[in-house]
């Protein structure tokens, strides 16, 4: 990196990390996970240590938190509120008691005492007492200047509001935070009322006490740690116990998993404690704190721009979290594929509460086969385990591990189920096949639903004013049980005793709008048909070939029936030299046209279309022709085989690694590592959506 890249990488990082300030701070709404924001400062860091002379003025890393937002009187802080530096690897502690040791001349056999604690994740507020009466309450704000919230503060529970026997003059300093229950109980409520549900507790909790209005605070269930102080008349005590317990004494709530300890081994032994403890705990933390016991070497160790020498936090991975799994779910899909869904107690993992996990499928959870045998990936999870949760960016939570040594006793091996939840038909797992499914067909009432979804979603009919919860209710009352009843709707209910306009919240007019949505959609392009029907195997892009390829409806289903003939036919050969089809594919597209009650589900829909031709395209015109293409994470419209060879198809070349010379990244959820190289490296990246809408869609 030369000096002119990395003055403009500072700028573009200090912006984007302003940003992300000011909607994490002083908006309380995130809009980039910590993971994510983490990242960032660390590059900025990393840039800043290699061209020391073009550190910005405003450097991030010499601010602390936000703006003051709107409508609130400014309190300037005495002692400034500080951040803290973190650390995530045990390595970073040891680092840090020997960078502590050696900044105080320690000899080698010196004692060296640390407190350790939870690190509440919640928002921080000083609270000024003088001759024991709370006078002011302040937030953070940026460090030097926080937001008046004194009266906001008064109405929390258990907050004192008189002291007795403190120092004249005393600050003190802790979290205000959100308990999980009360969280729960204020979403529910937000819900109700037609509002917004909070993220998680730390944005429940800076919202609420944030408020121009404090009667909108009293009615949040907020709480109050205290852990330090700013300004004194007097000391507390000598040390950091000392004054966590005269705090305690005077009437604060403090943590009751504060310990004092010693070396690096007993700091990290404390930490996985607490890291245990963290699903039963009842409110959110992000790791553990370690401080200096004695106040007098805090004295002496003091401060860097933005954090004290003489703490650390030691942060959780952001991605992971334990909790207890206190059931499993099957979910029925469009294909009939039984998924064992976790259902945990509710714990925030990269900033969201997660309730629900996937088990990916019946081996998984299994540890030993119907004959006894262990399933080498199966992790033998059991109802009632303890059981680790990881969840990055927007990819589906999942359970990826499992706590054997915590399992209570008697916890039984989990049997999946040999029948369909949702119809009582049988499941079965084919030869080879991870998944079980259930073998009722159109008769399941959880395979027709997904498939109405399915048909209506975005890459498929994509039907205004006909989405998922619509085609859910028209089935369950029995107006439509397959795709081509959709285009009966106006036939059977637009007019006449049983009307679209008099259900339910519609009317006149959505209903008329509805009924002409779908007229439009008569004509549909024959990519899009196929991609509807929800054949197993065939995604969008699958869709896509097979329609460049065929052409017509007519073309496509004759060559299917002909490819039914057997594997020697023309037909099936044919299929199969697609590129982008393989064997699974065919298979899975000649079967289901052969079953006859599907054929006939086919045949009614497409009577009811007009289905519009496919031309082969035009690689002339690509925008993308010479450029590297980098895909990672999870693609959920493609795979990465047709994401491949469709790229090649537009004359791209598609890199396994990112590198300088990458001029895409594209990334699923889930996206690691490359992810970040390419923010590092400046690599534009695009979401699956944006690389289809660049490279043409089909
Ligand atoms: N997603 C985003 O857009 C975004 C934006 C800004 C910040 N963040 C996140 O916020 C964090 C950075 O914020 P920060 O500067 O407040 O640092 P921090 O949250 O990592 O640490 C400092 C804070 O810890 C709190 N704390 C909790 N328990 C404590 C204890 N026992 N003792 C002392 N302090 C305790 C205090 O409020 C203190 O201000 C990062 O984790 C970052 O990911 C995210
Ligand atoms: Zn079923």
């Amino acid at each position: 990196m030369d000096e002119k890249t990395a003055r403009a990488e500072l700028a573009r990082l200090a912006a984007r990390i302003a940003e992300a300030d000011r909607a994490y701070h002083t908006d309380d709404a995130p809009v980039i996970d910590d993971a994510t924001y983490d990242a960032l400062r660390r590059r900025n860091e990393a840039i800043e240590a290699r061209f020391p002379a073009l550190k910005r003025p405003d450097s991030p890393s010499e601010k602390v938190g936000g703006t003051i937002a709107e409508g609130f009187s400014k309190v300037e802080h005495e002692q400034r509120m500080l951040s803290l530096s973190n650390a995530f690897e045990d390595e970073e502690i040891t680092e840090f008691v020997e960078r502590v040791r050696k900044y105080l001349g320690l000899a080698r056999d010196a004692e060296l005492a640390f407190t350790a604690e939870p690190k509440i994740d919640g928002l921080s507020l000083s609270l000024r007492y003088e001759k024991g009466v709370l006078v002011t309450a302040a937030t953070r704000g940026d460090g030097s200047v926080g937001e008046n919230v004194t009266a906001n503060a008064r109405t929390i529970q258990g907050l004192p509001q008189k002291l007795s026997g403190a120092p004249d003059l005393l600050e003190v300093r802790g979290e205000v935070y959100m308990r999980h229950d009360d969280f729960a109980e204020l979403n529910r409520t937000q819900l109700a009322q037609g509002k917004k549900p909070f993220a998680n507790p730390r944005n429940a909790a800076a919202g609420s006490l944030r408020q121009l209005d404090a009667e909108i605070t009293r009615a949040r269930p907020l709480a109050f740690f205290a852990y330090g102080w700013g300004s004194l008349s007097e000391p507390l005590a000598d040390t950091q116990m000392g004054a966590i317990e005269r705090l305690a004494a005077l009437g604060f709530e403090t943590n009751p998993l504060t310990r004092r300890l010693s070396t690096p081994e007993d700091l990290l032994a404390h930490y996985h404690r607490i890291e245990e403890d963290r699903a039963t705990l009842g409110y959110d933390i992000d790791g553990v704190v370690y401080k200096v016991d004695d106040l007098e070497l805090q004295r002496r160790l003091g401060f860097r721009s933005t954090t004290p020498r003489w703490a650390l936090a030691h942060k959780f991975p952001a991605e992971l979290a334990w909790t207890r799994l206190e059931g499993i779910d099957i979910q029925v899909g469009r294909t009939g594929a039984l998924s064992p869904v976790a259902r945990l107690r509710p714990v925030t993992v990269g900033g969201v509460v997660v309730a629900n996990a996937t088990l990916h499928n019946e081996d998984y959870i299994a540890g030993r086969d119907s004959r006894g045998e262990e399933i080498r990936e199966g992790k033998d999870i059991r109802i009632g385990d303890r059981v680790q949760v990881y969840r990055a960016g927007d990819v589906i939570p999942k359970i990826a591990d499992v706590d054997l040594a915590a399992r209570p006793d008697g916890a039984e091996p989990y049997v999946f189920p040999d029948t369909c939840p949702e119809c009582g038909s049988e499941a079965i797992r084919e030869e080879g096949d991870a998944v079980r499914r259930c073998t009722g067909g159109l008769i399941c009432p959880a395979q027709a639903v997904e498939r109405l979804r399915h048909f209506v979603s975005r890459a498929a009919f994509d039907i205004e004013g006909l989405g998922a919860r619509q085609v859910e209710a028209l089935y369950r009352d029995e107006w439509i049980a397959e795709p081509a009843d959709i285009f009966r709707l106006r036939a059977r209910y637009g007019s006449g005793p049983r009307q679209l306009k008099n259900r339910e919240g519609w009317g006149e007019k959505s209903a008329a709008n509805l009924l002409n949505a779908i007229d439009e959609r008569r004509r549909i392009p024959l990519n899009r048909l196929i991609f509807a029907l929800g054949i197993r195997h065939v995604g969008e892009n699958a869709a896509n070939l097979l329609a460049r390829h065929y052409g017509t409806w007519e073309a496509f289903a004759q060559a299917m029936d002909a490819a039914a003939e057997g594997t020697d036919a023309p037909a099936w050969q044919a299929l199969n030299d697609i590129d982008g089809v393989g064997e699974v594919m065919a298979t899975s597209l000649v079967t289901t046209l052969q079953q006859d009650r599907e054929r006939a589900s086919i045949e009614r829909l497409v009577a009811e279309l007009e289905v519009e031709a496919v031309a082969a395209p035009d690689p002339g015109d690509s925008v993308v022709a010479g450029k590297t293409v980098v895909f990672t994470g999870k693609l959920e419209r493609m795979t990465r085989a047709e994401a491949k060879s469709r790229a090649e198809a537009l004359g791209a070349k598609v890199a396994g690694s990112v590198s300088a010379r990458t001029d895409y990244l594209v990334a699923g959820p889930g996206a690691g590592s490359k992810a970040t190289k390419a923010a590092e490296l400046g690599v534009e990246v695009l979401d699956e959506d944006a690389w289809l809408t660049l490279t043409g869609g089909l």
